[in-house]
């Protein structure tokens, strides 16, 4: 993929070596890795869903990582990601303990800030309509700050019973910023749940952060040029 960069603010005396807009070559593609947990499957069907969104966008690559097998592989492949989507199910209104078990075993990397500046996104899934769920965002928001990572919101705005003209079927119907909510009821199985809407609203999610990812690896590259 290349590209053109039409306009660059250019401050200071550039470099010998200064490269022209001509010579920007747009990055190849983008890494996103989802690292997920799931106990009975429902937060793995959002966690695909979040894959799907993030794996359509051209340019884009999604893994699938199940952070409840914590080896080399998982540590790689994260290592790699320029941006990481991290999901749990609403456990007693917080994450997984196989989420947070996952999250103290990246403190190594939080020591040498291995991830500092891949961006970062976050969902959860839980029976309640709303069970606590903005709590697991917070901390999901706040473990990648911890990292020194850029939290990428859900943007979308409200659907559902937000307003009387709201459905069932509008994205982000259970209303939430900071990532992507889901809901599944506590005595349906994972092959019909979470709703179409909240699986959408995963996709939304997904897609999002890819894109957000391509344009900073492009302006990394760009900046490049002319620091
Ligand atoms: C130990 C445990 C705690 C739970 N705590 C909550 C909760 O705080 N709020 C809620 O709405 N649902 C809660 N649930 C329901 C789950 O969030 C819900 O069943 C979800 O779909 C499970 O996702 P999973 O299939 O990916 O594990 C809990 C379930 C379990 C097993």
């Amino acid at each position: 993929m290349t590209g053109r960069l039409l306009s660059l603010p250019v401050v200071g005396n550039l470099p010998a070596d200064y490269q022209t807009c001509e010579d920007f070559t747009m990055p190849e593609n983008v890494a996103v890795a989802v690292a997920f947990h799931s106990g009975y499957g429902h937060t793995a069907r959002q966690a695909r869903a979040v894959a799907a969104g993030a794996g359509s966008v051209p340019g884009a690559q999604a893994e699938l990582c199940d952070v409840a097998v914590v080896n080399d592989q998982l540590w790689e492949t994260l290592a790699s990601a320029d941006a990481i989507v991290f999901g749990t199910p609403t456990y007693m209104g917080s994450q997984s303990a196989v989420f947070q078990a996952f999250a103290e075993a990246s403190a190594p990397i939080w020591m040498e800030q291995g991830w500092a500046g891949k961006l970062a996104a976050g969902f959860t899934n839980s029976a309640g309509v709303n069970g606590d769920k903005l709590n697991v965002l917070v901390s999901l928001s706040v473990f990648a700050a911890q990292h020194g990572m850029n939290w990428v919101s859900l943007g979308l705005p409200p659907g559902g019973e937000y307003s009387t003209t709201g459905t069932p079927e509008d994205l982000n119907r259970l209303g939430g910023f900071l990532g992507a909510m889901a809901q599944s009821p506590s005595d349906m199985g994972p092959g019909d749940s979470p709703s179409g809407a909240d699986l959408r609203t995963a996709e939304h999610l997904g897609r999002r952060l890819a894109e957000t990812a391509l344009e900073q690896v492009a302006g990394r590259t760009a900046l490049a040029l002319v620091r």
